[in-house]
């Protein structure tokens, strides 16, 4: 079956080659693009739907998320909103409530986590375990994470479990859980911070999961300067996120490893995730955003949706932060929602070992994950704040909303 999507007014495809064109036309042939163009040269396919001069961009890449959880943190919220700090703390409530959800509840709230994103634009998405924090319920967390998610994260490494100690809790993950969380996860990921993993006891999760074959993430940076981007890049974690408080080392660290990647090959960098709606809701100072993009740095922007610190699945919300409060260029937001997101997750380029296309831009050949706007362009998500702007959703080729 192909599908011709006509009189776009404004095609973002995020692809070097394509740019930005106006009146386009693009057809869908299965799970990929077939063909873009000028929408006066399209040709006809099986089905046809007129975007009426609407802009079309690539569905949201949102490559941080913390959808498997049960239970609530609204006392948590407003307690912050009355002035209160965020601590890592905060999990132990979400961990409770999780132990405590038999599977299906578990997999139904995550199904309606992913619902909600997907009806807002996003076509490709990661999430993470971390709200299991012993063998059963990471191992529990991660299945689900794999059947819900496009792709998984073991964050068993999320916070140190009341009455537990570190180091031993530290040796619990870098052993039986890892075992037992392995066949449903490609990634690994830990929250090096105060208050969570001390950057020695991250650097022992870091090398037993890359020694376990997965690839690597890191929260880091997000409550105070720490060594969570220096141990990224060190390790060649794919990103580092949250990056509130980045030195200029640091900067100069992940600028540094992207200086062997250019045009888009060569040696990957470790990508700098903001996550903007986190940065509201737990009232930090805004990732630098702005300044890592100067230094040369590789940003993807991400929702970071979860129970204690960001309880939103809207990636144009993050993105119409960026632009608004972080001095991005709507076409660099978008991006980094994009392309850069698809970039943190070893996606945007064609099939993998997995043999799965590339996602995060619009190009022949690529996954077809398009995002239609109630607007005429996407300067719009910047412009009209807070208007849900999502018109349809196509996933590989499928209309989803
Ligand atoms: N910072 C660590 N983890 C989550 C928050 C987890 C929570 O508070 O439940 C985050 O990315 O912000
Ligand atoms: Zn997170």
């Amino acid at each position: 079956m192909s599908e011709l999507i006509t009189n776009i007014g404004e095609l973002m495809t995020q692809d070097q080659d394509q740019g930005t064109r106006r009146n386009a036309a693009v057809v869908l042939e299965g799970e990929r693009v077939a063909w873009i163009g000028d929408a006066v040269h399209a040709p006809a396919a099986d089905t046809a739907t007129d975007a009426h001069g609407r802009a079309v961009l690539p569905g949201w890449v949102d490559s941080h998320s913390h959808l498997i959880f049960a239970g609530d943190r609204t006392a948590e919220f407003e307690a912050r909103m009355a002035g209160e700090g965020y601590t890592a703390g905060g999990i132990a409530v979400s961990v409770a409530a999780t132990r405590a959800a038999g599977d299906y509840d578990l997999t139904r709230l995550a199904l309606g986590r992913v619902a909600e994103a997907v009806a807002q634009g996003t076509t490709y998405l990661e999430t993470k375990t971390g709200y299991g924090l012993d063998v059963e319920h990471e191992a529990r967390s991660a299945r689900i994470a794999s059947t819900i998610a496009d792709e998984a994260t073991f964050l068993g490494a999320h916070l140190v479990p009341a009455g537990a100690d570190a180091d031993e809790y530290t040796e619990l993950v870098c052993g039986e859980m890892l075992r037992a969380v392995r066949p449903f996860v490609k990634w690994a990921d830990v929250f090096c911070e105060t208050g969570a993993f001390t950057p020695e006891q991250s650097r022992r999760v870091l090398t037993a999961c890359r020694d376990a074959g997965l690839g690597l993430r890191v929260h880091g940076n997000q409550l105070g300067p720490g060594a969570g981007a220096a141990l990224a890049v060190e390790f060649g974690a794919a990103s580092v996120d949250h990056v509130n408080y980045l030195t200029d080392d640091d900067v100069d660290r992940l600028a540094q490893s992207w200086s062997g990647w250019a045009g888009g090959t060569g040696d990957r960098g470790t990508v700098a995730t903001v996550l903007p709606a986190c940065d509201l809701s737990t009232r930090q100072p805004l990732a630098p955003a702005r300044r890592l993009l100067d230094a040369g740095v590789q940003v993807a922007i991400a929702s970071n949706c979860n129970p204690g610190t960001s309880y939103t699945s809207s990636v144009a919300f993050c993105v119409t932060t960026a632009v608004l409060q972080m001095g991005l260029s709507v076409h660099e937001a978008v991006r980094a929602a994009t392309w850069g997101g698809a970039l943190a997750l070893h996606r945007e380029t064609g099939a993998d070992e997995d043999g799965r296309r590339a996602v995060g831009s619009i190009a022949v050949g690529h996954r077809a994950d398009l995002h239609m706007l109630k607007a005429p362009s996407a300067t719009h998500l910047a412009y009209r704040p807070g208007i849900p702007l999502t018109h349809a959703v196509w996933k590989a080729g499928v209309r989803e909303a």
